[in-house]
């Protein structure tokens, strides 16, 4: 039986499951799928400690299997397969992430931690869609994960060796199988079972229905917000053709890469009326910026720092030391349980992982300093949002009084606290995106890069260390390169970069063979925009590569949310706007590019790479 039209739609795919594990197979065809499988060769072994989460490293571990298998199929058959299908299952205790053990010493290591406690486990999932042209491999990648927490029982010595001996635990993440033995060490999981023998089959059926089918506005009426869309949803003669038929489909619609969103005729004309449209979506917009004020207030008022370093504590506690009021008090961190940043206990509250991954002041990948700039700098600006619409232009003189030739040095760097501030904002967003971004395409080829405006150098230090062959230059305004030392990470990589203080517009730029513009582009206007990539290309010289990291709305502009309220954003604050593949690719053509090719690597940005004739 196959129960969900999306899989039926698969069947009509040549799909490749890119995994040795006998219990994914096992999930898939139990669900109707039709596969083939070639496991991959790709080693696990990437750097944990790079990855700001455990479901990252998962995320990327599973996209990595697919690539390879994708790639390999292609090389030899010259015929990749429609779809490769990736995952990696790994198991989270405290920070630490836990594979499958190597020996039983390992596993005893690994169950001892676990026992008596909750733990997570986090599958992620990679959907490679293929096609080729000309013998050329174009490859759309679509990601998500599954967490499911799962407790362990006190358990006895005896018990633990008892099972290590069983030899069960040798090819299973954090060394237990929870669907034989390893049943009985568990006390209680919550979440999806199948998520943790290695395959989270719901959230995949979901995710096929999002890639293939926009939903119709009265079926979210009829359905719970996170179900499975019911069989007659899809049912329809005039759906879609599947998942080979969006040509370039990720160039298109990011989102949901592959659907046609809108092509269903059977829709056209229909209007949703106020019985059929659920009112709750139109609210909670119309409230998001309560909760973006309420966070950046928590920010401010330093409530995530405090209670990383005093917490649990009490309302009463926590608003002697903010300095404010109880009743307020209660209120903001009211507002951050509800969203997740807090947790609240008998013991008062308490930082959420997400909270002391994201928003204490000083953290890696910390956007603490972004919530403060969006208050106080952003939020000016977003107040006279109607005239930036009527004017169609940025709102530096109405917000701020002040005339805005350069956004950066007139505005953003207008002295040096504001500068401070914008630089350690964007050096959180850009430590969030790094590692996406430097490995969206494999850049080895190259020996010398040169970052343009790479600001604090949170990318140049990524790609020194993702490939320890290259050197990189950072090339910024000499009032950014002067405090970028204030950034610089520790570790090995720190020799392979530089700093060049100068002006991308005016001073000639330093050699390499690759040039990046990451988020720089959408910040000006077309004319800016064809001098700087005309000054890159004199000094890029034939072969070399010029690296482009920005969001990339869908062609239609009604798909990739973040990228359309960050072109937005570009207008409410500066003189450009982001601009579709399509369009990059017209300039970078313009400009003695060639080869352009598209990775959609994330929220923050995507990339576009493209070649020197
Ligand atoms: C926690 C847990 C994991 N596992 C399994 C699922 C995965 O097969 C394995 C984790 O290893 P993975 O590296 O995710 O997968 P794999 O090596 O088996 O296969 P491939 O890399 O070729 O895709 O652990 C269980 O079977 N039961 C469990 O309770």
């Amino acid at each position: 039986m196959v129960l969900y039209p999306v899989i039926r739609k698969l069947l009509e795919k040549r799909v490749v499951l890119a995994s040795a594990s006998p219990r994914r197979q096992e999930i898939l065809s139990n669900a109707g799928l039709r596969f083939e499988v070639v496991p991959s060769r790709f080693t696990e072994k990437l750097s944990k400690a790079s990855f700001p989460t455990p479901y990252a490293y998962a995320m990327e571990t599973a996209k990595q299997k697919a690539l390879e298998v994708a790639r390999r199929m292609h090389q030899k058959d010259l015929r990749a397969p429609d779809i490769v299908i990736g995952a990696d299952t790994i198991v989270a205790l405290e920070g630490l992430i836990l594979e499958k053990p190597v020996d039983k010493a390992d596993a005893h290591k690994m169950l001892s931690r676990l026992n008596g406690k909750e733990h997570s486990v986090f599958t992620g999932v990679a959907i490679v869609h293929c096609s080729s042209q000309g013998g050329k491999l174009d490859m759309d990648v679509w990601e998500f994960y599954e967490e499911t927490r799962v407790r362990f029982s006190q358990l006895s010595e005896e018990l633990l060796w008892e099972y290590i001996h069983s030899g069960e635990p040798m090819d299973k993440a954090g060394g237990y199988g929870i669907q034989a033995l390893g049943g009985m060490l568990v006390e209680s999981i919550h979440g999806d079972f199948l998520n943790v023998v290695g395959f989270p089959l719901n959230r995949f059926c979901k995710k096929l229905a999002e890639l293939f089918y926009p939903p119709r506005p009265e079926d979210l009426q009829r359905e719970k917000q996170d179900s499975i869309p019911a069989v007659d949803t899809f049912d329809n003669p005039s759906d879609v053709e599947g998942l080979g038929s969006s040509q370039g489909g990720a160039q298109g619609v990011r989102d949901r890469p592959w659907a046609e969103g809108g092509k269903d005729t059977k829709d056209a004309g229909r209007r949703p009326t106020v019985e059929s449209l659920p009112p709750t979506p139109v609210v909670e917009l119309i409230d998001g910026y309560k909760v973006s004020k309420a966070l950046f207030t928590a920010c401010k008022m330093k409530v995530f720092d405090l209670l990383r370093d005093e917490g649990p504590l009490s309302t009463v506690d926590i608003a002697r030391k903010i300095d404010a009021s109880e009743c307020g008090t209660g209120h903001l961190l009211d507002i951050c349980v509800a969203f997740g940043l807090l947790d609240k206990t008998d013991r008062g509250y308490s930082n959420t992982d997400l909270a002391s991954l994201y928003l204490l002041s000083d953290g890696e990948y910390s956007l603490h300093s972004l919530a403060v700039h969006n208050n106080n700098h952003s939020w000016h600006l977003y107040n006279h949002l109607e005239s930036a619409i009527r004017e169609g232009a940025n709102q530096h003189q109405r917000a701020l009084q002040i005339t805005v030739d350069d956004p950066f040095q007139d505005s953003f760097y207008r002295n040096k606290e504001k500068k401070l501030q914008f630089m350690r904002a964007m050096h959180g967003l850009i430590n969030v995106a790094a590692r996406q971004a430097a490995t969206a395409f494999d850049l080895s080829r190259f020996s010398s890069a040169c970052d343009l405006g790479g600001c604090t150098g949170a990318l140049a230090y990524q790609l020194a260390r993702q490939y320890p062959g290259l050197k990189v230059t950072v090339f910024d305004l000499p009032e950014v390169v002067e405090d970028a030392v204030y950034f610089q990470p520790g570790g090995p990589q720190t020799g392979q970069v530089s700093f060049v203080p100068g002006d991308f517009f005016r001073d000639s730029l330093p050699e390499a063979d690759l040039y990046i513009v990451c988020r720089i582009l959408h910040d000006w206007s077309d004319d800016k925009v064809h001098q700087l990539l005309s000054r890159i290309s004199s000094s890029c010289k034939p072969g070399g590569g010029l690296l482009v990291l920005e969001m990339l709305p869908g062609e239609d502009k009604r798909e990739a949310r973040a990228a359309v309220v960050q072109s937005l954003n570009m207008l409410v604050q500066t003189l450009g706007r982001e601009r579709t593949l399509s369009e990059y690719r017209s300039l970078l053509q313009a400009h003695g590019f060639a080869d352009v090719r598209a990775a959609y690597v994330g929220s923050i940005v995507d990339a576009v790479l493209a070649t020197r004739v």
